[in-house]
């Protein structure tokens, strides 16, 4: 044990100090794939004000008198189809990037994870990390483009832990990486990898991005921006790239919700049109998840095989998120030594 057991004045209890942690954070993910877990989980995900900005007052209403009473057996179902026995995917593969972290940063650093919505908690783990004896924290949200209603959420909910604590930790943000060049080069390497290895030569590759809606980007925030800057600089990288001679780059966005207009264009329009108009050969990349989950394995890699092909494309494939990747886990492991230099 590398931590030290502080005597304090008077009748104190002991504690724990001078470890460092770091806490890896994705969005959130029902306990099970069924539409009860789905309903509490929706609940507390898009009772967010981040999430969704109408007035409480209005949205509550709506959420709780018609979203929830339908939308959880229609994701349940999604859930069930990509659903292993080893949970949900976004939860299973953020596990194990933490778990491949442990030991890379020294034995004064503790590496865990979290769910911003859902278990495990933000607050669970960071009163772990405090029992712990971590006495300065690095939070790590998952996302690449930095969007209010993801990486602000973080914030917020580490901001609300804080408040309740007494003792509490000093603390460090990992920025939004959408334009570093490991993130990319992870990126471009990763991707080159996975299309030499399919048995077709994609004519187009979409790059298929999470949706927000259009007023959200009139309101300031950065993420289409973000999400932008990283299409542009992977396409110049890939474009150098034998296996990408001849290929057409897309930048899409998937998964509305709800009827307001969304960032456009969208990716399910995108692959009904690419199949109308002739496209055989088609791959999807996402290049705004750090690790697969239902919006990638079941949206794009299921429903979207079915929209395409029913248009009359031929050969269809969504490859990998970095997930647990080398390219991936190398790319993880130099973004955190380099947050958490000066700590270690
Ligand atoms: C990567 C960035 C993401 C942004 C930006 C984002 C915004 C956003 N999402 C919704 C509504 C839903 N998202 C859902 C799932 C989901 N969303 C992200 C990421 C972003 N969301 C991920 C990684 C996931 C997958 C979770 C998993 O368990 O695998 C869902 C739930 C699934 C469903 O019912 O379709 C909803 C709903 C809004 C409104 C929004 C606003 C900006
Ligand atoms: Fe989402
Ligand atoms: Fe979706």
């Amino acid at each position: 044990m590398t931590w030290q057991t502080q005597r304090l004045p008077g009748d104190h209890p002991p504690a724990k100090s001078g470890q460092i942690g770091v806490l890896l954070i994705n969005l959130g993910t029902p306990d099970g794939p069924d539409p009860e877990s789905v309903k509490k989980y929706l609940k507390q995900f898009l009772s967010d004000t981040r999430v969704v900005e109408i007035p409480p007052i209005a949205w509550q209403l709506i959420l709780r008198g018609i979203i929830l009473n339908t939308r959880p057996q229609k994701s349940a179902k999604a859930y069930a189809k990509i659903w292993t026995d080893r949970g949900s995917p976004l939860a299973d593969i953020t596990s194990r990037q933490a778990e491949a972290m442990v030991g890379r940063f020294g034995d004064k650093v503790v590496v865990d994870w979290a769910m911003r919505y859902g278990n495990p908690s933000i607050e669970s783990r960071m009163t772990a990390l405090m029992a712990d004896g971590c006495d300065r924290i690095l939070i790590a949200p998952m996302y690449p483009q930095y969007c209010a209603a993801t990486t602000a959420t973080v914030f917020d909910e580490v901001a609300r832990v804080l408040k309740k604590m007494r003792w509490q930790p000093a603390l460090r943000f990992v920025p939004p990486y959408h334009d570093e060049p490991t993130f990319l080069a992870a990126l471009a390497d990763d991707l080159t990898r996975q299309v030499r290895a399919l048995t077709f030569k994609p004519e187009v590759m979409l790059l298929s991005f999470h949706g927000m809606p259009q007023q959200t980007l009139e309101k300031g925030d950065p993420y289409y921006c973000h999400c932008s800057k990283t299409a542009r600089l992977l396409r110049e990288e890939l474009a150098t790239r034998p296996e990408f001679e001849g290929v057409r780059f897309e930048t899409t966005f998937q998964s509305r919700f709800g009827p307001a207009a969304w960032l456009e264009p969208s990716t399910d329009a995108t692959l009904m049109a690419e199949g109308d108009k002739g496209t055989k050969r088609l791959v999807v990349a996402a290049p705004g998840f750090a690790a697969d989950c239902v919006e990638t394995l079941e949206e794009l890699a299921l429903e979207g095989r079915d929209e395409f092909i029913e248009h009359g494309g031929e050969d269809y494939a969504v490859l990998d998120c970095l997930n647990t990747s080398d390219d991936g886990l190398k790319m993880i492991e130099a973004m955190l030594n380099r947050e958490l230099s000066g700590w270690i």
